[in-house]
Formats: structure tokens, C-alpha cells, sequence
């Protein structure tokens, strides 16, 4: 469990109700700096919504969130990026017709709180942000291509370099492997850990479980808007209530196994 001087973001009781649906109902969550958090849980479970309410896309209906000790309940999507708290979307989310530097210099902007108006002018210190961002996700030799052109893969490492470019203290990567193969989730788990290696605090929704588990020190399940479970990633498969409403028992037997390998290993 996270130690109280290190909590970085603390959620309690957050709800977010769309009409009569509890998208998210009573869900608290406490993480520590340098931390990876994973969630997981079934479609519809609020997994996205969580991430909405808690980096101001869209306001809570109850509940608070403390954010690098500041009260962040209630404030908007680019205040609170500014405070440090970046995202990935679960869609490719991009500007199509902008260039892939153009689109993190976006981004970039999006995350300053001095901003020189009218256009979009970057400083030194703003052009070195982006610049550092592709260098880093490794899409520097792509930086004037076009990302209506990018394949999957690049246009999620487009989404990690915008993130990172506004230099969060935490990021939030919504399904970050959703829809790649092996080689690719492999990549993306590599910069996930690269970036873990340079103390980026780290709260990552995902299906893909091999990717959930490795990655995580701790695990959420959602279901219906709630946490189902918490705990170590190897504990998961052994909750009957998760592998009842999510898992499945093929699933389990894989991860079972998986943590067996892991072991011997
Ligand atoms: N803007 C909205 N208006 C109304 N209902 C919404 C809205 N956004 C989400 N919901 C509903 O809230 C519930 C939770 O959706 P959410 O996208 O957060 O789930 P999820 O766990 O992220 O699912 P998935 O794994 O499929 O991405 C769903 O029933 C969804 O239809």
C-alpha cells in the first residue's frame, strides 16, 4: 500500500453519474510517486470515465481529488495538465492533417501555463519539450511526416510524446496497446518502463493482461463503476469475483501459468 508522504494523486469516493448511470460509483484511489497502477475490468466498467473525471475531461458528480497537493476537484483539463497530470486517449486521437511535430507541439502548448497568444508560437524551452518528446518514443525520423499517414503503432507513440511532452509528474495511458501484436506491445512495454526508470509515476488502463500484470506493482478491477479488487498483480487471477465477471477461467489458467513461468524464471 502507498505510504502517506509519497501520495501523489488521492481520490475518494469519486462518482460521476450520466443521468440515472453510475459510470463511476464510490471509486477511491490513492497512488504513491514512481508507482504503476494498472486497471483493469469488463467493457462499460468506467475504466475510461475514471480517467476522465480525474484529469478534468469531464466533472465529477461527487467525491474529491487531490493532485500533488493541490485540491484538483472541479478544475479544468488544462489546469490540471498543468499541474502535471498528462493522458493517452483510448481512440487515436491526433490532429490528421498537422505533422507529427506539429501535433506534440500542440500538445506542448496545451500544457503551458504561460502562453503566448494569438497562434501558436513555442519558445526555446517549448520547442526543446517537443523535440525531447519524439526523441524519446523514437519518432524523430518521423517527425515531418503527415500522421494521417502513421501506421497504429506510431500514432500511439504520438499520443505517449504529446503526454510527455507537457512534462507530467504523472500519466494516465488509456489502453495504450489496444489493437497492436506482439513485437509492438513488447515496444510499448519497453517505454513504459523506461520511462518508470526516469521516476514517471504511471496509471495505465489495459485488456491486454500479460501487459497489465507485468507492468503494475499494484491492480484495480472495476465493475458496474466500482473496484471489485485491489492487489498484486499475481492476485488477481486467484480472486473467484474477478474471474467470475471478467477474467473467465481460460484466462485465468493462462495467467496462472504465466505466473509460474515467471518464477522459475
Ligand atoms: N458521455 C457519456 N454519456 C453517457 N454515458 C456515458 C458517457 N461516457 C461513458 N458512458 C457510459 O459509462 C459507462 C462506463 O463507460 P467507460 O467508457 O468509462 O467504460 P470502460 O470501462 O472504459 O469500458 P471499455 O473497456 O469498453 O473502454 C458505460 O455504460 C458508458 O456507456
Amino acid at each position: 500500500m502507498t505510504d502517506e508522504k509519497q501520495v501523489l494523486l488521492n481520490c475518494e469516493n469519486v462518482v460521476k453519474r450520466y443521468g440515472s448511470l453510475a459510470a463511476v460509483d464510490g471509486m477511491s484511489l490513492s497512488v504513491a510517486a514512481g508507482e504503476i497502477v494498472g486497471i483493469g475490468g469488463p467493457n462499460g466498467a468506467g475504466k475510461t470515465t475514471f480517467f476522465d473525471v480525474i484529469t478534468g475531461i469531464t466533472p465529477l458528480t461527487e467525491g474529491s481529488i487531490a493532485f500533488d497537493g493541490h485540491d484538483i476537484t472541479g478544475l479544468g483539463a488544462d489546469r490540471i495538465c498543468q499541474l502535471g497530470m498528462a493522458r493517452t486517449f483510448q481512440l487515436n486521437a491526433a490532429f490528421e492533417s498537422l505533422t507529427v511535430r506539429e501535433n506534440i507541439d500542440v500538445a506542448t502548448y496545451f500544457g503551458r501555463a504561460k502562453r503566448t497568444f494569438p497562434g501558436l508560437r513555442l519558445g526555446p524551452e517549448a520547442r526543446e519539450q517537443t523535440e525531447e518528446a519524439l526523441a524519446f518514443v523514437g519518432l524523430a525520423a518521423k517527425a515531418d511526416q503527415t500522421v494521417g499517414q502513421l501506421p497504429v503503432l506510431d500514432r500511439k507513440l504520438l499520443m505517449i510524446a504529446g503526454a510527455i511532452a507537457t512534462r507530467p509528474k504523472i500519466l494516465f495511458l488509456d489502453e495504450p496497446v489496444g489493437g497492436l501484436n506482439t513485437t509492438e506491445i513488447d515496444l510499448i512495454m519497453e517505454l513504459v518502463l523506461k520511462l518508470k526508470g526516469e521516476g514517471m509515476t504511471v496509471v495505465l488502463i489495459e485488456h491486454v493482461m500479460r501487459f497489465l500484470l507485468a507492468l503494475s506493482s499494484r491492480v484495480l478491477i472495476m465493475h458496474h463503476g466500482k473496484k471489485i479488487f485491489e492487489g498484486l498483480p499475481n492476485q488477481v487471477a486467484e480472486d473467484p469475483v474477478v474471474v467470475a465477471t471478467y477474467l473467465g477461467e481460460g484466462t485465468q489458467k493462462r495467467l496462472k501459468t504465466f505466473f509460474a513461468e515467471g518464477e522459475q524464471a
